[in-house]
């Protein structure tokens, strides 16, 4: 009788656990089940990881081919931040072909219709030029790259086959080498798997997911400082102000009607601190004095620090060359496979101009669980890339070299040229500045204008009367400019491009893919 009590509480807790068991049992039965059924029914084509410029589009191009696709986005606020504010002639070309040029609408976008270029109180504005053989106004447009990005994932998300779900995605499901989905915490927090033939990686610059697909390794170069303007207008708002500063360059352009963005780089390794203000201190008294006062530069770079500099926010650029991921059912894009430095701003066209590409090649494909035609699809993507990511890639890495000030002679002699050589107008500059908007992709007309600024720098070094010193120095610029040259030729896989007939062929291959 005294131990009565003792057993029923024993009964009691053997029930209760033999219960629970069950229903574990159950519903990781239903949970199997549930996956298996998912992959019989075939029920997403596609899965997309990240909703960032590239994801978004991309989930819109392949929907609207018919694909089923779930995307999963860590965070389905605005962004607020300051990359990607400049959408090149270029990049907006490819958003036409992806029916998605109507995103840049409503958004307070400006007209980019130049490029003002300023050094030592010289000034030149170069416009981006008509070029007959592209079709489309040579125009670009400064934007808010967070009202982009939204805009692109209502539209992809207006389609009745896309899925797009917040959440963070873990971790790739790999079987036998092949990746067959994807685990996610979703908003509520709970873990889900969820599996498609094809998952496609866009998470961007601080990409976990690549390290496990493939091996190449960024690289930090500087860092961008930038803050907002408010209630300001430029008197030159449709141009992209770049200012040859010290130690590194400014960059101030119109983003909004009436905000302007002001950037500052700073090198890498002698970052100032925002949050105790010795950054606001470094622009006000070492950058603010080399903004120009033509127009209304300074006045506006100086208000936004004097106004307390609201949100001032630093960016690392960053560069990674391209790698193709030889595992299947997986394809990285957008920054999360290929960054150069921002200097040029076309990083957005890049990932627009993979996507017009990857879409046409797969749209034959009826079944994308046909994992090995979908990997040999992808190994002709990354040879057909080539015209338009090696340009940018090299464009984008010698510029930012070149723009570095230093004591240095020779490299002051070739930040010179390279000033000289943009600011003649002439029709060099204007097929700079098609290459520069995207506008002709083309690697062996790239490498003919960088010899063609090698040596408008060795000549400027030389005149008006030739030394030994200026001569051993124009020397030294012939030689850094081979070894950058050098070094691109071999990480991009220039060499074969750089035979005109191999170049043509690119080409046409080129526009062939990224026109509908
Ligand atoms: C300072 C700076 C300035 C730039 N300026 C320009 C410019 O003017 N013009 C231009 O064309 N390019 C510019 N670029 C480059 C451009 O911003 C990028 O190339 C472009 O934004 C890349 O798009 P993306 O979709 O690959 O990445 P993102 O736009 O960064 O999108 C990645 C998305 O993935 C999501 N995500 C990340 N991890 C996960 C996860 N685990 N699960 C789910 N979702 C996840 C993120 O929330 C994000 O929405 C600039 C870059 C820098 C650094």
């Amino acid at each position: 009788m005294t131990y009565a009590w003792l057993w029923t509480l024993l009964a009691f807790v053997l029930t209760w656990m033999v219960f629970h068991l069950i229903k574990m049992k159950k519903a990781a039965t239903g949970d199997l089940e549930a996956e298996a059924e998912a992959r019989r029914d075939g029920a997403t084509d596609v899965i997309i990881v990240g909703a960032g410029v590239a994801g978004a589009s991309l989930a819109y191009a392949l929907a609207k081919d018919g694909r089923r696709v779930h995307v999963i986005e860590r965070d389905l606020k605005e962004p607020q931040r300051f990359m990607g504010e400049l959408m090149q002639a270029g990049g907006r070309f490819m958003l036409a072909q992806l029916g998605l040029e109507d995103c840049l609408e409503d958004i307070d976008a400006q007209e980019a219709k130049s490029l003002a270029i300023y050094k030592d109180g010289k000034h030149a504005t170069l416009p981006f030029p008509d070029d007959k053989s592209f079709p489309h106004e040579p125009v670009g447009r400064l934007l808010r790259n967070g009202r982009l990005v939204q805009r692109l994932r209502q539209k992809a998300a207006s389609l009745s086959n896309v899925q797009l779900e917040e959440g963070t995605v873990k971790s790739l499901i790999e079987e036998e080498g092949v990746v067959k989905g994807v685990t996610y915490k979703n908003s509520a927090g709970e873990e889900i798997t969820a599996f498609a033939p094809l998952t496609v990686v866009c998470d961007g610059c601080y990409s976990n997911l690549r390290r496990s697909l493939v091996d190449n390794t960024e690289e930090v170069l500087s860092y961008m400082v930038g803050y907002v303007t408010k209630n300001s207008r430029l008197e030159d708002p449709h141009s992209l102000h770049l200012i040859f500063s010290k130690p590194l360059v400014c960059v101030i352009y119109q983003i909004t009607s009436d905000e302007v963005r002001c950037v500052a780089e700073v090198p890498a390794d002698s970052i100032p601190s925002i949050s105790n203000g010795e950054m606001s201190t470094f622009l006000k008294k070492s950058m603010a004095p080399q903004i120009p006062e033509t127009g209304n530069l300074r006045e506006i770079f100086l208000k936004g620090i004097e106004e307390g500099l609201p949100e001032i926010k630093s960016t690392a650029t960053k560069s990674m060359s391209s790698r193709l991921c030889d595992k299947r059912g997986v394809i990285v894009l957008g920054d999360a496979f290929n960054m150069r430095h921002p200097i040029i701003a076309s990083g957005m066209m890049v990932a627009l101009s993979d996507i017009c590409i990857l879409r046409n090649l797969l749209k034959p494909l009826p079944n994308l669980s046909n994992t090995k035609k979908v990997s040999d699809l992808v190994k002709s993507f990354y040879i057909i890339r080539k015209p338009m990511s090696a340009t940018v890639n090299t464009l984008a890495s010698i510029f930012s070299q070149v723009l570095v000030a230093t004591t240095d002679e020779a490299r002051e002699g070739m930040r010179q040229g390279c000033f000289n050589y943009l600011a003649r107008g002439d029709f060099k500059t204007r097929g700079l500045m098609t290459i520069l908007g995207g506008m002709n992709p083309h690697p062996l007309t790239l490498v003919l204008h960088l010899v063609a600024i090698t040596l408008t720098s060795m000549g400027h070094l030389l005149s008006p009367f030739p030394s030994p010193r200026r001569f051993w120095h124009s020397l030294r610029i012939l030689a850094w400019a081979l070894q950058m040259l050098g070094a691109h030729l071999v990480d991009e896989g220039f060499k074969e491009m750089l035979i005109p007939t191999n170049a043509a062929a690119y080409r046409r291959n080129y526009i062939a893919t990224t026109t509908v």
